[in-house]
């Protein structure tokens, strides 16, 4: 019986909440778009949809279908997975899903968490930190499609709800969970809707969790997740399965795709370079000029994919993505470019790959659903919010890396650990 319903505002945050649930022994599942048949047998099933940078109409439409279908699948929690770093625009899309869904589940209260401390992502006194910088002064300022300069997370929320949006300090959520608890309540007691809850820590994240657990929707990075198998366990909801982040085996051929422009991507990109391995840069002024850009791509990883892994990307630094996003407009750039990707992916598997790392969440997105995957089984993880992934009934493994995460020789470390 699924306990929890996670809705994830795109596929590698998707993979980054199923890793932290999966690694607490859940047996989760996530599954591809808002789905339509029964649901699969498992604790978790995470409903990755791609509605980060949608129009907000459509995001909450979509988030309200995925809630509908999870409600039908029987779980008795809900969870909002967007990212570490809140990714979003003044229009939205956190706060105007977050109260659409508060609305569906006819309710009036929860936490918007997004820290993730094992990543470097912290929340104190409602401010978001990347590392030791505010999250304005961090790479995340030069994001090609949600560019992030305001840190205040309080401000950041207020600005897409229409509700009032409140702060739970550090303060409180050291004291532990009755004091939370009581803290919370006297805050929906003044007609906050959504609030901010800090945490530096992964203690901190254990107690949002558990003072939560009555809550019928949490807000959240996959940080606050990591303290719910605890919860459910305790209640006798769930029995923890040592085998629940065990995949198959799969042999074939391996590639790299990268359409991230994050701090973290551009470093793994020039690491795989710097060590000579085969990579191909592609151009989104020649794909927008309508040169065959994907076609080449593949001519190119094909002569090489069967006797070692490659590398096709499109990641570059922000001047350079600033420089053709003036050209082509931040959208069109970015279509463009997570089209052809997809197109290389749907290729290379035609030709026998079969170990796919793909770097960042939009790419991400645009990739799986090229591929007609529907759903995936989580493995370990590879580095923490990264695991490997099994295309459901298909010898396909896939490693879905949101931007920021990953060591710099990720790609490679990836590829080694299902070798
Ligand atoms: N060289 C480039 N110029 C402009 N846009 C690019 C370029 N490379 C990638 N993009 C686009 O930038 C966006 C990156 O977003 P995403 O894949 O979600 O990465 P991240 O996980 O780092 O946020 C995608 O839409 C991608 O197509
Ligand atoms: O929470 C996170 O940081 C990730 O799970 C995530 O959502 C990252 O998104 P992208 O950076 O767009 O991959």
């Amino acid at each position: 019986m699924t306990v929890l319903g996670v809705i994830a505002d795109d596929f590698t945050g998707a993979t980054d909440v199923a890793s932290m649930l999966v690694r607490a022994g859940m047996r989760t599942v996530q599954v591809i778009g808002v789905p339509h048949g029964p649901p699969p047998k498992a604790d978790a099933v995470v409903v990755a949809l791609k509605s980060r940078t949608t129009p907000a109409a459509q995001a909450v439409a979509d988030s309200i279908a995925a809630l509908r279908w999870l409600q039908a699948a029987g779980a008795k929690q809900f969870y909002f997975k967007y990212c570490s770093t809140f990714d979003s625009t003044p229009a939205g899309n956190i706060g105007p899903v977050a109260e659409a869904l508060l609305e569906a589940l006819d309710s009036d209260f929860t936490i918007a968490c997004p820290a993730f401390p094992e990543n470097g992502r912290t929340v104190f006194r409602g401010h978001l930190f990347v590392g030791d910088q505010l999250l304005s002064d961090s790479g995340m300022r030069h994001h090609p499609l949600t560019p992030m300069t305001d840190a205040n997370l309080v401000a950041v929320l207020q600005a897409q709800s229409r509700g009032r949006v409140g702060l739970l300090r550090y303060d409180t959520v050291g004291q532990g969970v009755e004091a939370v608890r009581a803290r919370l309540a006297q805050l929906r007691a003044e007609g906050v809707r959504l609030a901010v809850a800090d945490a530096i820590d992964n203690d901190d994240l254990r107690t949002l969790a558990a003072a939560c657990a009555e809550l019928p929707l949490i807000t959240a990075g996959s940080g606050v997740a990591l303290g719910l198998p605890a919860v459910y366990e305790a209640r006798g909801w769930i029995q923890p399965d040592a085998q629940a982040a065990v995949l198959p085996a799969v042999g074939g051929a391996a590639a790299v795709l990268s359409g991230s422009c994050s701090v973290a991507t551009n470093a793994q990109v020039q690491h795989w370079i710097d060590a000579g391995r085969p990579a191909l840069r592609i151009d989104a002024r020649e794909l927008a000029q309508g040169r065959p850009v994907a076609a080449e791509a593949l001519a190119w990883a094909r002569d090489r994919v069967a006797d070692e892994p490659v590398l096709v990307y499109a990641t570059a630094r922000p001047e350079a993505v600033q420089a053709i996003q003036s050209e082509l407009g931040a959208e069109r750039a970015g279509a463009l470019v997570e089209q052809c990707l997809a197109t290389v992916a749907q290729g290379l598997v035609e030709s026998g790959v079969r170990r796919l790392v793909v770097a960042g969440g939009e790419t991400s997105g645009a990739v799986v659903q090229a591929l007609g995957v529907q759903q995936l089984r989580i493995g370990a993880p590879i580095d923490p919010g990264v695991p490997w992934t099994q295309a459901e009934g298909r010898p396909l493994l896939l490693a879905l890396k949101s931007g920021n995460f990953g060591s710099t020789d990720f790609f490679s470390k990836a590829l080694g650990q299902v070798a």
